[in-house]
This record gives structure tokens, C-alpha cells and sequence, in this order.
């Protein structure tokens, strides 16, 4: 099964480009930047990255992301991701980055931009297409809306696709955010806000209605909510589900508790996500392969599901699909034996 998964060719539509530096990576820049509480041993970064709740992952994330200072380490980020994407045959990547944490940390708006760029050219040569999304960190209120979008519109680089809206979500409405995803989607932008991650019905709901959101982050908190559930399936508006993410940071007890065959059993498009990658410890492999051991998910019919609700051109979206149809067909995986009972 191992083998068939990282064959099908895939799409990741839910990672965020620091959550998804490797462990070396990050030990490297922790050894840069000593005192800045992060360790720099892996051993001792696999216990950092123990999570002992949502807000306890925020305050880690928010320490990583200040040891990114230069642009060259925004080009080792993109191409440390390709590399990795590339090992598990995902071809094609929306990647959330978060400019205002970057500025903040001290890299230019203009090389940010160019550092993007540079990486996104080495991710070619990994065989991966980037495509960005850019993301808002909600709990710096309205004022980093603002100026995520002024960002975005003047130096965002080519192949930029979508708004998103990313950390906590309590205390955080997604309707604070409505003028800035109205200024994305009226410069062509799609809106991937994250909602119902660590929140219910009601979020997911304003996601739709105020952000106007064309796919929505998690959103697991939908299953509680026949109505909501009918909506998403009949507008085919998918949520980006990370299960290993969710279990990691706690919004979820167990694994076999959580809310994806529910969601799939209502027709909700779902594209399956890895998140923070290095952060939680797994890969887009690994989360197709839960998905087939915990709810007996078909692979490919996962595969063709994140493609479709990718924001890539048809011609990618149209030969990735008959590239996934080769490998399910080459597979045969009706020929496997079936899953054992648990
Ligand atoms: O799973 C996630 N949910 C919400 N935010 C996330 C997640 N992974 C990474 N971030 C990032 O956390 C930053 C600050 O809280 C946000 O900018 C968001 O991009």
C-alpha cells in the first residue's frame, strides 16, 4: 500500500511552508540563532514539538518563525519542502506562507517576494509546481489583513492563487476579515480561510457567507451540522482536512474519532492536507495511508479529489487525473487482499 500511495501522482492543497521545514532544517537554524529557546539537537526538537494543545502549537510555530531572518533562508524553506513533496510524488502544491510573520522577522517586502520566487523555480527542478497561498495570522487582528493584502497586491509573485486566514480561531471571527478577502476576490484571488479547526458550525458558516470561501481550512467542525454539511456538498465547496495535524494539536482525542468518513459519507468534497508537515511529524504519504488503515478511504479516489479542488490550471488539473488513473489502474488494488478487521 506503501508503494501504490507514493506512486499516485498528488496534489497537497494544506501546508504551510515553515510547519513543513524538516527537523534538520530547523536544528540548523536554531544552532544560527542559540537563546531564542528553540533546540538544536533533533532529539531534543522532536520534544519541543510535543503539543500540548492548539495554543501551545501557535506559540511554538511563532518561535521557529523567528529564526527565519534572511532571504536565503526562505529559498532553503521552499526547497526543502520541494524535495520532500517530491519524495512522495506530490507534483503540484498550494503552499501557505504568512508574509507578515516573515517582514516581521526582519526580510525585506520586496525580497520576501524574490526569495519565493527563487525557491519556487527550485522547486521545478524537484518536478513540483508552487502555487501560493498567503495567508492572514488572525490574531493580529484587522490591521494585519490590511496588510497582508497591500503585500499581496504589490509583490506577490506570479502563480499567487488565494487569501487564507490562519492561528486561532477563538476570540478571532472570521467576519473581521470580510473587507480584506472582498479586496482579494475582487483581484482575482480565491479565499481559503481556515475555520472550524478548534471551532464549530458557526465559523465554517461565516467562512461561506462573509469570506466568501472557495475551499475552507480544516472545517471539521462542520460535522456537527447536518444543514452546514448539505451546503458544502451541494456547492462543492471542500474543506482541507489534516488528521495527523488535528490529532497533534489536540482538537481531536483519537484518530478513529475523527470527523473525515462523516464528512465524506455526506458528499463533502474533502482534499486531504498535511499542515505542519515537520512540525507533526508525518507527510501527505503517510496521511492517504491513515486514511486507507483507519476509514478505508480508496487512495486514488483521494488523490482525484484533492486534484479537483486544486486551483491549478485545467491542463494540470486534466493530466494529473489520467496520470492517477494510470497508477490505480497499474495497481490493481482490488487485487490486494482486504484490510483486516480492527
Ligand atoms: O493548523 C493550523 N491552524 C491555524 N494556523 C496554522 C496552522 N498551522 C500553521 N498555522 C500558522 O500559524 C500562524 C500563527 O498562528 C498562522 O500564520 C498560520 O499560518
Amino acid at each position: 500500500m506503501n508503494a501504490y500511495v507514493t506512486a499516485l501522482p498528488k496534489a497537497e492543497l494544506h501546508v504551510h511552508l515553515l510547519g513543513a521545514a524538516s527537523r534538520t532544517t530547523v536544528a540548523a537554524l536554531a544552532a544560527r540563532h542559540p537563546g531564542r529557546g528553540v533546540p538544536s539537537d533533533p532529539a531534543a526538537l522532536a520534544r519541543y514539538y510535543e503539543f500540548a494543545g492548539f495554543d501551545h502549537f501557535a506559540e511554538v510555530y511563532t518561535a521557529v518563525n523567528r529564526l527565519v531572518t534572511t532571504p536565503q533562508d526562505v529559498v532553503t524553506l521552499v526547497d526543502g519542502l520541494a524535495a520532500d513533496l517530491s519524495a512522495g510524488n506530490v507534483r503540484y502544491a498550494e503552499v501557505t506562507v504568512t508574509p507578515l510573520s516573515h517582514l516581521k522577522a526582519g526580510i525585506g517586502e520586496r525580497e520576501l517576494a524574490e526569495a519565493l520566487d527563487t525557491g519556487r523555480q527550485a522547486a521545478r527542478g524537484h518536478g513540483v509546481d508552487i502555487a501560493w497561498i498567503f495567508d492572514i495570522s488572525g490574531d493580529d487582528g484587522p490591521a494585519a489583513g490590511e496588510a497582508t493584502v497591500r503585500w499581496i497586491l504589490r509583490h506577490g509573485p506570479p502563480d499567487t492563487v488565494a487569501l487564507g486566514l490562519g492561528g486561532p480561531e477563538h476570540g478571532v471571527p472570521r467576519r473581521l476579515f470580510q473587507p480584506h478577502f472582498a479586496t482579494a476576490r475582487a483581484a482575482g484571488l480565491r479565499s481559503v480561510p481556515h475555520a472550524g479547526e478548534t471551532t464549530g458550525p458557526a465559523e465554517v458558516w461565516s467562512a461561506l457567507t462573509d469570506l466568501r470561501a472557495d475551499r475552507i481550512g480544516h472545517g471539521i467542525g462542520a460535522a456537527t451540522s447536518p444543514a452546514l454539511l448539505d451546503r458544502l456538498a451541494g456547492d462543492g465547496v471542500a474543506l482541507e482536512v489534516c488528521p495527523t495535524s488535528n490529532l497533534r494539536t489536540g482538537v481531536v482525542p483519537t484518530l478513529s474519532a475523527h470527523p473525515l468518513p462523516l464528512l465524506v459519507a455526506a458528499g463533502v468534497p474533502v482534499a486531504l492536507g498535511s499542515d505542519d508537515p515537520g512540525m507533526f511529524g508525518t507527510t501527505l504519504v503517510q496521511e492517504y495511508l491513515i486514511c486507507q488503515q483507519e476509514f478505508a478511504l480508496d487512495p486514488a479516489e483521494l488523490a482525484r479529489a484533492a486534484v479537483r479542488a486544486a486551483f491549478c490550471p485545467p491542463a494540470t488539473r486534466r493530466r494529473l487525473l489520467v496520470q492517477i488513473d494510470a497508477v490505480a489502474r497499474a495497481f490493481k488494488p482490488d487485487a490486494h487482499p482486504p484490510t483486516a478487521p480492527r
